[in-house]
């Protein structure tokens, strides 16, 4: 039997701005206001995953939410028409107004966590919605991911779809930005690496002082009861609260694994010698390689301002493994000789590949952001809704769609023009029948 590992990257969606909402997250809030171009982040998003397609690597995507989002201001109190929606609460709440228009589904890692068939009790793919309860303008993600991850992994013999965990911060759960598999091969059973930011049920334990912790200990053990998941093959981390404080508000800022690797800063995680310890005991005897990345040589700084860990660690067909990085990578003196040295090692990492994701980066979205893994063997794989899987012709049908309805800018103003609302539903209508995911906005099923 084959097996891969698929990555899903979101589409960019045709709001995408920077209005500054995630306090915790240096970029978002260093260009609040700014102005953005969803029709260069989508091109962006695609064209990594073509790159990555055009690699020998199975591609595809995931659709964005439907944003702004009508029925959460409608749940707000606010009523009328839409376009009288929009404007009231644009003008009564501009807070609420924002958050309800982000396109922060696009950071796919952030859209569940998944466990493939070779770990979970029942053999099948698991997958939990994340409930992204930390901040308001996610926290409306759930609900249609969890109709999107039906309408892509259609077929419940192989896919087995929970609903996201109860929305509340003592299970604030931000999906596979938090969770790392480690394996020989991604058909064997592996050990999932679950990191949390603190504890919800115990405030005696560390937690950071300064920036909120997304993630709780509780959060990751009750998805990974729900996976069905053995003991012997999960292990819980705590990240380093200090890193936390210093901008890192996802574990995938800081640390990225794949097969037999784990890529990491020297202060990622919190009581690291003994949860390596446990990784290893628990993966088995074939040595693991984990790469630390010394503070002497790239601070934790450059780490979140160049996202060096925030990078896709890819198994190529032939099996070497190469590093997709943001440019910032590139364009950073410290990270880049890192990066140049690292590949001389001897380690499975062989080459670097940069891509341009500004657009995402500016808040705070690199690459591994923008991708949601599954690993799969050949029979799921060809259970997956074969539409949401880029070659040639889906790729040239997505760019000519984005150039059809996305615009070149956006700015704040632009957010609550009742135009934009029309033209991003029939994009989104449009799309649906692209990717043939069915019904899964709230305006398509009114
Ligand atoms: N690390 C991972 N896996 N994902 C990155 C998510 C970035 C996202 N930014 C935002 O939601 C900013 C939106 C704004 O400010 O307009 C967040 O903070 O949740």
């Amino acid at each position: 039997m084959k097996q891969f590992e698929v990555n899903f990257d979101g589409l960019v969606g045709p709001t995408h701005n920077y209005a500054g909402l995630s306090f915790g997250n240096v970029a978002s809030l260093n260009n609040a206001n700014a102005k953005s171009s969803p029709k260069q982040a989508a091109k962006q998003g695609l064209a990594k995953a073509k790159a990555l397609a055009d690699m020998g690597m199975v591609q595809g995507v995931l659709a964005p939410q439907e944003r702004p989002d009508i029925a959460a201001l409608r749940r707000l109190g606010f009523t009328g028409s839409d376009a009288r929606v929009l404007e009231s609460a644009a003008k009564q709440s501009r807070e609420i107004f924002l958050a309800c228009c982000s396109a922060s589904s696009m950071w796919t890692a952030n859209a569940a966590t998944v466990s493939p068939s070779a770990d979970t009790a029942d053999g099948r793919v698991h997958f939990t919605p994340a409930n992204l309860t930390n901040k308001f303008h996610r926290s409306l993600e759930p609900q249609v991911t969890g109709n999107i991850l039906r309408g892509t992994f259609a077929n419940e013999k192989h896919f087995a779809h929970h609903q996201h965990l109860p929305d509340n911060e003592h299970f604030g759960d931000e999906g596979a930005a938090n969770h790392t598999r480690i394996c020989s091969n991604y058909g064997q059973a592996g050990v999932e690496l679950f990191v949390y930011g603190r504890h919800a049920f115990d405030t005696s334990k560390p937690a950071p002082k300064k920036y909120p912790a997304r993630q709780t200990l509780e959060a990751c053990q009750a998805v990974a009861r729900l996976h069905g998941l053995d003991d012997d093959g999960v292990v819980y981390m705590q990240q380093n609260p200090d890193v936390i404080d210093q901008g890192v508000f996802h574990n995938d800022v800081i640390a990225v694994g794949n097969q037999n690797v784990l890529f990491f800063h020297e202060q990622a995680f919190y009581q690291k010698d003994a949860g390596f310890k446990e990784l290893q005991a628990k993966f088995g005897s074939e040595p693991l390689h984990f790469i630390e990345v010394p503070t002497a040589e790239v601070s934790v700084q450059d780490a979140v301002k160049t996202y060096l860990f925030n990078t896709q660690i890819i198994t190529l067909p032939g099996g070497d493994m190469t590093i997709i990085a943001p440019t910032e990578c590139e364009e950073n003196e410290a990270v880049k000789r890192y990066l140049d040295k690292l590949v001389t090692l001897g380690t499975p990492i062989k080459s670097v590949n940069y891509f341009d994701v500004k657009q995402s980066m500016r808040n705070g979205g690199g690459p591994a952001c923008l991708r949601l893994r599954v690993a799969m063997n050949d029979q799921e794989l060809a259970a997956v809704n074969q539409n949401t899987l880029i070659n040639d012709s889906q790729f040239a049908r997505l760019n000519a769609w984005v150039d059809k309805h996305y615009r070149d800018e956006l700015s704040e103003d632009d957010l609550r023009d009742p135009q934009l609302l029309i033209e991003s539903r029939t994009a989104l209508d449009e799309l649906t029948q692209i990717l043939k995911i069915g019904s899964v906005y709230p305006f398509q099923q009114a």
